[in-house]
């Protein structure tokens, strides 16, 4: 994975590329927070939140979580519960963990010095090549190309490149070609202005072309057809899962429970239940996962709220019932642990993205619907 020497014969073509981006990037780069500060751990707590989610969603969590973590040391120390509250609603819950324990490492294995080779950062949990490469460049000035999905499509449009860069053969040419035209000693800020151009005027639809410092040399824009790049292949189908999830209220508290530590959205909090098996109704799988999960037995009550959410490997409908407890006492039998919580305290737990939905709709709704479901009751 390191970058080889830096390929000789660079044409007089590359370097007018490189400059005509550093020039464009110096009255037109984006004012993040990020680049208000340089050192390594800003840089890198940026970098994690940015991999999977937007810029305008990252700044405020970014800001909230340098001002409550402000240094590699109170974040290894912070427990995971805290690290994880201030990650909710970002999605993506691995990465938080991830950054909680390299930080932990660092810590122990380095007395929090951090790493200036990509092969030690790789090493790290939660940390690819990008993101190395990314943190290198940008907060260690080392020569290395970091290409992040903007970039990607800037180039991918510059050389109308005809292979996909998301698969490996194609990812490889394109970062050799993009290292051509590194010029050394400003990878930071050619890196950056890649992906401020992708962001910004280089959209996946309707780039603004004629805004472009690039277009001169734009063999996509020559084509006339810059949005065919990069080319891809057919996106893949996600599976798709109904799921039950009930919401069990007593004496002003509603019960959660937390999802096991280890795999997906581990450590989380939800409403209890689970996946609808073939030939199950609603009904029955929700009776069945609260038997499974917290050896009990529930009436399944009125349907409150349908939620549809996108995973990356696949998405769910999350069908939310208002349960009443019929026998037992719950258990944490399949799931880490459970508690009654007052509704105006669920805001004290982590919980996945959907289901802070279902938080704020009891918030608001909450007391209302309890009052149809006691009509309701008196009815039969
Ligand atoms: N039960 C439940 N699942 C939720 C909630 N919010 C949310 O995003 N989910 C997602 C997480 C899971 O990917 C999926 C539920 O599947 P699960 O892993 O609990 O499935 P399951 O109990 O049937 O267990 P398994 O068959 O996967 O072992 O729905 C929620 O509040 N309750
Ligand atoms: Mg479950």
């Amino acid at each position: 994975m390191e970058r080889e020497g830096k390929p000789s014969g660079i044409s007089e073509v590359e370097r007018a590329i490189a400059e005509a981006l550093l020039r464009w990037y110096e009255t037109h780069r984006r004012d993040l927070p990020w680049r208000r500060r340089r050192d390594p751990y800003a840089i890198w707590i940026a970098e994690v939140m940015l991999q999977q989610t937007r810029v305008e969603t990252v700044i405020p969590y970014y800001e909230r979580f340098l001002a409550r973590f402000p240094t590699l040391q109170d974040l290894a120390a912070a427990p995971l519960e805290e690290v994880l509250k201030a990650w909710e609603g970002l999605g993506y819950y691995a990465r938080a963990r991830h950054l909680h324990e390299a930080a932990r490492r660092l810590m122990e294995e380095r007395g929090g010095e951090f790493p200036r080779t990509l092969a030690e950062w790789r090493r790290l949990p939660g940390v690819g090549p990008y993101m190395a490469a990314a943190i290198l460049s940008i907060a260690f000035g080392q020569d290395i190309v970091a290409l992040d999905g903007n970039a990607i499509r800037v180039l991918a449009r510059l050389f109308a490149f005809d292979q996909d860069p998301r698969r490996p053969a194609g990812r490889r040419q394109l970062q050799q070609r993009a290292e051509r035209l590194l010029p050394s000693g400003q990878a930071g800020a050619f890196n950056q202005a890649l992906m401020d151009l992708g962001a910004t005027l280089c959209t996946p639809k309707s780039p603004r072309c004629p805004e472009c410092p690039l277009r001169a040399f734009c063999a996509a824009y020559a084509q006339g057809n810059p949005e065919a790049f990069p080319v891809r292949a057919p996106r893949r189908m996600l599976p798709h899962y109904d799921v039950t999830a009930g919401v069990i209220e007593a004496d002003g508290r509603v019960l959660i429970a937390q999802r096991p530590l280890q795999g997906m959205l581990g450590g989380l909090w939800e409403f209890p239940g689970g996946k609808v098996e073939p030939g199950e109704s609603l009904e029955e799988c929700l009776q069945r996962e609260l038997r499974e999960e917290l050896g009990i037995e529930v009436e399944v009550g009125e349907p409150l709220l349908t939620l549809r959410h996108t995973y990356t490997h696949m998405r769910i409908t999350l069908h939310v019932f208002r349960c009443r407890i019929r026998s037992g006492t719950p258990q944490p039998i399949g799931c880490a642990d459970v508690r009654w919580v007052p509704i105006a305290e669920l805001d004290r737990y982590a919980f996945p993205r959907t289901d802070q939905r279902i938080v704020e709709w009891l918030r608001q709704e909450g007391s209302s619907s309890l009052t149809r479901q006691t009509t309701g009751r008196s009815r039969t």
